[in-house]
């Protein structure tokens, strides 16, 4: 389900520089992603995976490297073009969900009709339909999290970038997430980067995986994970998704 190409990096390198020494955040990012790609960016604590997300929302600078994002046919407008879902789903409890969902069309100011219907639709998409008027505490932690992704969404922006928003869900929701956001996935055509620590969440989901691993902080490699879509819970259980999870463990040491 690949288009052209959005982003391209290579040798991308972050350090942060505090007031008593320096740390490498990351290094030897390289990566082209299509339009269309859900890349899981998989390693564990520390190892710059927020870092990179932040790179490509032009949140941080990089110290070093390529940093591609769009084309002169098709210019990449960081402001519009980009939707970010958290660990937490930040929703502001004083507003209904579907004002929740409103909130980056209105920042952006988006035609406010539109922008309802497109929050409506996106509401029935995550599943959420019939809570639109419902405040934040009347939803469970899967709940609010489907809300966040919808308001992630609104704008129709071209690049998604989720940092472990499944992180503090039960195991059992967060399985039944994992496929929702496939679903969403492939109705929205949206382009992912999705940040995990767990090495079956980043194979389950991921068109393809980004690897990085702490000391020193850098990509370790980057490969298409070839297994059909729709993905089902049973090919967790199958040979060629324990070959991609091995590679993953091997290379983080594990
Ligand atoms: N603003 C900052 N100033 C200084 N150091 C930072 C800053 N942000 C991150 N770091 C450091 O850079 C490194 C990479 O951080 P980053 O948050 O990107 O890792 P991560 O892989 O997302 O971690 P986690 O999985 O725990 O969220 C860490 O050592 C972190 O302490």
């Amino acid at each position: 389900m690949s288009g052209g190409r959005l982003i391209h990096l290579e040798g991308v390198r972050k350090v942060y520089h505090t007031r008593d020494r320096d740390i490498l955040a990351v290094s030897d990012v390289t990566m082209d992603v299509n339009d269309g790609d859900f890349i899981s960016l998989v390693g564990p604590s520390g190892c710059g995976k927020t870092t990179v997300l932040k790179i490509l929302a032009d949140l941080h600078p990089a110290d070093e490297g390529v940093i591609e994002i769009g084309s002169p046919e098709a210019p990449f407008d960081h402001s519009r073009d980009i939707g970010m879902v958290f660990q937490q789903a930040l929703l502001l409890k004083w507003r209904r969900i579907i004002d929740n969902v409103l909130l980056p069309a209105e920042i952006l100011g988006l035609p406010t009709k539109q922008s309802r219907e497109r929050a409506r639709d996106l509401l029935a998409m995550v599943g959420l339909k019939g809570f639109e008027d419902r405040y934040p505490y009347e939803l469970s932690g899967g709940m609010q999290q489907r809300a966040a992704i919808a308001r992630s969404l609104v704008h129709d922006p071209k690049l998604v970038l989720m940092d472990e928003p499944f992180g503090a869900l039960d195991a059992l929701t967060r399985e039944k997430m994992n496929l929702e956001l496939l679903r969403i996935w492939q109705e929205s055509k949206k382009t992912v980067i999705f940040v995990t620590h767990s090495i079956q969440e980043a194979v389950f989901l991921g068109s393809h995986c980004a690897v990085l691993t702490a000391g020193p902080a850098r990509m370790a490699d980057y490969f298409p994970i070839d297994l059909p879509y729709p993905r089902t819970l049973d090919m967790k259980t199958q040979e060629d998704f324990g070959v991609y999870s091995r590679r993953i463990y091997k290379l983080l040491n594990l």
